[in-house]
């Protein structure tokens, strides 16, 4: 059988959120007469969840509990006021969903983002799309690479691992797909390099969102030969 469903990761891989992301870090960091760190630095910050970006942005000899978890807070509001000034899906995301619900995939969205922010970045770039599930991190859930998220989705969608495909644009990505049995694809235009993601594991590398419908398509076409 071909791929049946397709999981994607959400930062760095349907959005390009990278400006907003760096922009509400960067501000945290200054409030706080912190330095702050270039928008390119934060490709290795985000990936990881809201917790790690913090320790990450912040100074080593800041990173005490209670710092982290006030500026956890600062983050969010921050955040929630700032997240969708520059952020958008990248260019070809739009036909690479539509497409692939057309030839009858089912879709769902699996990010380390906390899950609120995810569903609300979502319904506003993504809303003329429909996923089944969408994902973030909730918790008592381990975040990704735990594959914890994935096989609920999995669940949810009534298929085995093996039938989905899983796009991401990081190590945590491949590493999640790997241990939830299913194709790890990655994302070039995204956060990350391809030597990254070659050595996380992934199966294949696309740099347009269309060469994932033609992954899809040439597996299908595969098994039908
Ligand atoms: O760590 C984040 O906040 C972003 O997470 P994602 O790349 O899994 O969408």
């Amino acid at each position: 059988m071909g791929y049946k469903a397709v999981i994607f990761d959400l930062d760095g891989t349907l959005l390009d959120t990278l400006d907003d992301l760096a922009e509400s870090g960067n501000r945290v960091l200054a409030a706080q007469g912190m330095p702050t760190h270039p928008r390119e630095a934060y490709c290795y910050f985000v990936g990881d969840g809201l917790e790690m970006l913090i320790r990450r942005i912040v100074p080593e000899d800041r990173r005490d509990e209670e710092t982290i978890r006030r500026l956890i807070q600062e983050f969010r509001e921050v955040y929630s006021r700032n997240w969708n000034v520059l952020s958008r899906p990248y260019p070809g995301v739009d036909d690479m969903l539509e497409e692939l619900r057309r030839l009858g995939l089912s879709l769902a969205v699996l990010s380390n983002k906390p899950d609120d922010f995810t569903r609300h970045c979502v319904q506003e770039l993504l809303g003329n799309h429909s996923f089944v599930s969408v994902l973030g991190h909730r918790p008592g859930v381990p975040r990704k690479p735990a594959p914890d998220g994935a096989l609920e989705i999995a669940e949810t969608m009534g298929l085995t691992p093996a039938d989905i495909l899983y796009l991401g644009d990081t190590a945590t990505d491949m590493e999640t797909a790997l241990r939830a049995g299913m194709t790890p694809v990655g994302a070039l235009w995204g956060f990350r390099t391809a030597d990254e993601l070659r050595q996380s594991g992934a199966a294949h590398l696309v740099s347009h969102p269309g060469e994932v419908v033609e992954l899809v398509r040439d597996k299908t076409a595969s098994v039908q030969d």
